[in-house]
């Protein structure tokens, strides 16, 4: 019998994270599993009114450090008001993006520094990092072509941000890899979003099915 556990899915934009999380909803549902799913950032009512601020295009004069904390104050909430009770009542966790995407976006390719983004998290919401990160793994150049692909998807402050921005988050990823081997499965998300489902599910059903 294994216990609930908390799942993160990260990767550059455009990677296809979204569109596989809402397939894995409706097979863990067709198999009665016990979920919450949820996203960063956002979740929660105060967290996704914190969303509308960072990522409106209009505020281009947003400092980094502005940016970083507004991430990691929308995280304390959504992780302190729906996260740790779904956990607590026994429910597995999937949420799409997480502390990972902070230090790739905000330590690294914003270049605050790795360490002091983790320690603004860590005051955000303790020291507790999920148990499983499902890395979707994607060149930026197409998450980006991706994205302008289907102009009905939001295209936010940070879609809108140049390719070798994009390409630093991509950096910051590996080092996020580097740090966090033990729990980090990496899918190739240059496949089709059926394989790329196909391939997540396979990962869930050796922990949670
Ligand atoms: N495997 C795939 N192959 C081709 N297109 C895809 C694939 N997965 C998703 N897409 C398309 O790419 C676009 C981005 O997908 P999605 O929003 O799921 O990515 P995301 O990783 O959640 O991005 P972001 O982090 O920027 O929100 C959408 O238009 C989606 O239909
Ligand atoms: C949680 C988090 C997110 N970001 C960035 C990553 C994306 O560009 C946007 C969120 O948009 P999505 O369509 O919901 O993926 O925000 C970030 O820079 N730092 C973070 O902590």
């Amino acid at each position: 019998m294994v216990s609930n556990l908390f799942i993160t899915f990260e990767g550059p934009d455009g990677a296809g994270k979204t569109s596989a999380l809402k397939d894995i909803v409706q097979r863990l549902e067709q198999h009665n599993i016990d979920f919450l799913a949820t996203r960063e950032p956002g979740g929660i009512r105060i967290a996704e009114n914190i969303r509308e601020v960072i990522l409106n295009p209009a505020y281009q004069e947003m400092d980094a450090h502005t940016e970083a904390l507004l991430y990691a104050a929308a995280r304390s909430q959504h992780f302190y008001e729906k996260i740790v009770p779904a956990l607590q009542s026994g429910k597995h966790v999937l949420c799409d993006r997480f502390i990972d995407s902070s230090l790739a976006y905000q330590g690294f390719a914003r270049a605050l520094g790795v360490d002091e983004v983790l320690s603004i998290n860590e005051f955000a919401i303790g020291k507790r990092m999920p148990d499983l990160t499902i890395f979707f793994d994607l060149q930026p150049q197409i998450g980006l072509a991706r994205i302008q692909a289907n102009r009905s998807d939001e295209i936010n402050r940070l879609d809108a941000e140049s390719l070798v921005f994009h390409e630093k988050v991509y950096a910051g990823y590996e080092e996020v890899l580097r740090r966090y081997p033990e729990r980090i499965r990496i899918v190739d998300a240059s496949k089709s979003l059926d394989e790329v489902t196909e391939d997540v599910w396979k990962i869930l059903k050796e922990v949670i099915v």
